[in-house]
């Protein structure tokens, strides 16, 4: 008999700075960046098969099946650890693409999560974490699901515990390639590096942000709009913007006076991911 549906959250990240220190020799970044996750995200549901096929049964406009990184995330996972059982998986999409939210890397977490559990592979979160960097800088982090002070490409990892605001996310109505803004000649690349015992929380900044509002008004318009209540900042390699408040009303409150044609989300930051308390109920029953 196949197993049940298993039904996991991949929640969101925010970057609430993201200093660039330098660059590698083979072009990548070294930068430091403190990642909160958020209770907002996709679902992804996942079913057993023993055939040994992995079958995504939902679509995103523009990525081709074998390209999405649930389905690699899951083909990488099942050659790794030579199993013969395979997957049919369905995602419900909330997430903006391109937003530096982190929606396609969580996805590929959750994914690598996910089957480690339903075809019982007992990979521990390190090896699962060393596969997820294979698909991208923000995959380590989503496995890990801690709250983190990142440095190197984002990889090395060090647990925080941050306190836990509201956020209310603007979200402009562009893709942003994290690729293009990582190659602009203007990118400022010399931040000079702090330690884990200096954390800017509410400070820092990130060095993305110039690049990207000189190219995209519609950033530099969400941010203009939010500034005017909150220090408003950009995640990631944009487009989403943010700022935080002590509670949910508050950030409601702002949410109601901004135009309404601009679409936001409010959600809680989260030191613990979304995915990693749901597998420890999972565990407990
Ligand atoms: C900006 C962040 O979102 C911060 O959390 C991440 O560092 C980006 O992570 P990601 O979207 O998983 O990025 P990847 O898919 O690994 O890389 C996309 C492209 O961005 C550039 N890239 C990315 C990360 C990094 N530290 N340096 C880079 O130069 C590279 O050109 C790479 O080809
Ligand atoms: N499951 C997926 N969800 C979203 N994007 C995917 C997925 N699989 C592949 N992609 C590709 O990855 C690109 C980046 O998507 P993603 O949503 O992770 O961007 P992002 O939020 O800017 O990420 P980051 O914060 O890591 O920079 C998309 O434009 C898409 O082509």
């Amino acid at each position: 008999m196949h197993d049940a549906q298993l039904i996991l959250p991949a929640p969101a990240k925010l970057n609430l700075f993201l200093h660039i220190n330098g660059r590698r020799t083979d072009g990548y970044h070294e930068l430091q960046t403190l990642f909160q996750f958020l209770d907002h995200g996709d679902q992804l549901g996942f079913r057993r098969r023993d055939d040994g096929v992995v079958r995504l049964h939902s679509q995103i406009p523009g990525v081709p099946h074998d390209s999405n990184l649930i389905v690699r995330a899951a083909r990488q996972l099942q050659a790794r650890s030579g199993t013969a059982l395979g997957a049919d998986i369905w995602l419900d999409k909330q997430l903006p693409m391109g937003g530096g939210i982190g929606g396609g890397s969580s996805d590929a977490a959750t994914t690598l999560l996910g089957l480690n559990h339903l075809w019982h592979l007992e990979w521990s979160e390190n090896c699962l974490a060393e596969l997820g960097l294979e698909l991208g800088a923000d995959v380590p982090v989503f496995v890990r699901g801690r709250a983190a002070f990142a440095e190197g490409v984002g990889e090395r990892l060090t647990p925080v515990t941050l306190s836990e605001p509201w956020f209310l996310v603007l979200v402009p109505q562009v893709s942003v390639s994290t690729a293009e803004i990582f190659s602009d000649p203007e990118l400022t690349r010399n931040t000079p590096a702090i330690t884990v015992r200096s954390l800017p929380e509410g400070g820092g900044h990130n060095d993305c942000q110039p690049v990207v509002e000189r190219h995209y008004a519609e950033v530099r318009n969400a941010l203009n709009l939010l500034n005017k209540f909150v220090p408003a900042r950009m995640t990631g390699t944009g487009a989403c913007v943010f700022g935080s408040f002590p509670n949910r009303s508050d950030a409601d409150k702002v949410s109601r006076q901004l135009p309404a044609t601009l679409p936001r989300f409010i959600a809680r930051g989260c030191n613990r991911s979304p995915v990693h308390q749901q597998l420890e109920t999972l565990a407990r029953k």
